[in-house]
């Protein structure tokens, strides 16, 4: 049997969707409450799909999917939205909804498809289209990383027609990315276009969005349409949209709030259906504290923001990654040692992938094509720093010598009092703990100049865990 939950505060909503699921043989439960909700008996009742309106009068629905998803991380949510609570909807997908469905339902029929698409969704089938989607978009990333979690979230964003913000350092693969949403979005066969805002001058990208009629300025010779009307139904991907000026900041704006426009030189208004995707290497939030990009048009961009991160953070990647791009340059028979892999796994990537593809071409390059290529075939930029990989590095020298002279202790105080006293061994090993922790830690903090959050990031902790091995005693 099929259970489906809905927890929504209007009665009417409840009854309605209620009688429309149970004559489809399903069993429905509804609730009308966040109280209601908590109150269920999650432990014994498994539910399929739940539908949860976001707004309840008791509570958010987002902490009632945070609890369900705990409770039953295999139940599939639908999250049910106002338009005023769209960028809402989108933090819940973030937290593991599955979609979501704008109230009042326009036609019912799209709800019971999303029902029964969550139903037969078969979570290795999904996630083998999103492969396929993240192959052919050129995009390469590990398995359960950081950039596998948010290319779920960019796939399903994807299927909304809502407009995509992109950040990350430059060469993370921003562009990369946003042609995984065109790819995975009903818009796919629809043309993709690509414009830096930041290579043209300010006259030029106001013709290259907007296109311009014949004779409109010196050297319009004929009329040329723009990258909004070339780009249709599809995809436009604005890259470094910080760079544009504040003039085509009010134009992007108009033509975000109206979907209108007019060619350069032209009274005549044209529409727009394309879909945005806008991408920053700057963090566009300062921008616009620091009064150089429009909050209104940042608030406009900003449905959906999508963080890439940098490539330093990821290095579980790079030997997928190195795999890929020695592929890409048609080389896909040589091999990388594994120190070689660990020499490019201890740069710092300021130029993330795009420096790591230089890299690979150039010592594909230079080297004989029979040979492995091993750590000295690399080369690296002059002044670069090599981060000395903390694990190989504390098992040798931190955690062994503390751990030989403490056994050694040990057995020599066992042989003298020929007795163990289990109280007294089990305090040692938490005075041992702490020296080899602190030890670890001091390391670090020495790798990485001081720089405390850097350091924790290395070691998984947190900063409050790093001040208590610190023995900071104010670390909370
Ligand atoms: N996940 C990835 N897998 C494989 N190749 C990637 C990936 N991400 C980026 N690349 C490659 O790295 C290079 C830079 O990618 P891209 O142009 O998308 O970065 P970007 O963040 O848009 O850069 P910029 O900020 O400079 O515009 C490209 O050659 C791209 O193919």
């Amino acid at each position: 049997m099929i259970n489906l939950l809905i927890a929504d505060d209007e009665k009417e909503v409840g009854t309605f969707l209620s009688r429309l699921f149970t004559l489809k043989g399903y069993h429905v439960q509804v609730v009308n409450s966040g109280q209601q909700f908590y109150e269920l008996d999650f432990h014994n009742h498994h539910f399929h799909v739940a539908m949860i309106d976001l707004k309840l009068p008791d509570c958010d629905g987002l902490s009632l999917l945070r609890h369900l998803k705990t409770l039953q991380p295999r139940c599939k949510a639908l999250i049910m939205t106002g338009y005023s609570t769209i960028k809402t909807a989108v933090e819940a997908m973030k937290l593991g909804a599955s979609d979501y469905m704008e109230k009042p339902f326009d036609d019912i029929s799209v709800l019971e498809a999303q029902v029964e698409n969550l139903l037969n969704h078969c979570t290795a089938q999904h996630q083998q289209v999103v492969h396929k989607l993240a192959h052919d978009s050129g995009l390469i990333m590990g398995e359960r990383t950081s950039m596998s979690a948010l290319l779920e979230t960019a796939y399903k964003v994807a299927q909304k027609s809502v407009n995509v913000l992109i950040e990350g350092e430059t060469g993370t693969g921003k562009e990369v990315l946003s042609r995984f949403i065109h790819l995975a979005s009903p818009r796919s066969h629809e043309p993709f276009i690509a414009l830096n805002c930041g290579a043209i001058s300010e006259s030029l990208l106001e013709s290259e969005l907007f296109g311009h009629e014949k004779g409109a300025f010196t050297g319009a010779t004929q009329q040329r349409k723009g990258f909004f009307e070339i780009a249709g139904n599809g995809t436009l991907f604005l890259d470094e949209i910080a760079d544009a000026s504040p003039a085509i900041q009010v134009k992007l704006l108009r033509v975000l709030e109206t979907r209108e426009f007019m060619r350069v030189g032209s009274s005549q208004i044209l529409h727009t259906n394309a879909r945005l995707v806008a991408a920053s290497n700057e963090n566009l939030q300062q921008a616009v504290m620091k009064g150089k990009f429009r909050e209104d048009l940042y608030y406009r961009l900003n449905v959906v923001k999508l963080d890439i991160p940098a490539l330093r953070h990821r290095k579980a990647d790079i030997p997928l990654l190195i795999e890929h791009l020695t592929e890409r340059n048609g080389q896909a028979n040589r091999t990388f040692s594994d120190c070689a892999i660990e020499k490019l796994q201890r740069y710092d990537w300021p130029g993330n992938i795009r420096e790591l593809s230089n890299v690979i071409t150039r010592t594909l390059t230079l080297t004989d094509s029979e040979q492995t290529i091993i750590a000295e075939d690399i080369v690296l930029p002059n002044n670069h720093v090599l981060q000395p990989n903390i694990e190989t590095k504390a098992v040798q020298t931190i955690i062994n010598d503390p751990l030989t002279e403490w056994r050694k202790r040990l057995v020599e105080d066992f042989q003298q009092k020929k007795e163990m006293d289990l109280t007294d061994l089990l305090s040692e090993i938490k005075k041992l703990e702490s020296i080899v922790s602190k030890e670890i830690v001091l390391q670090a903090l020495q790798q990485t100049y001081g720089n405390r959050n850097e350091a924790a990031k290395r070691l998984h902790i947190s900063m409050r865990k790093l001040r208590y091995i610190l023995n900071e005693k104010n670390h909370s």
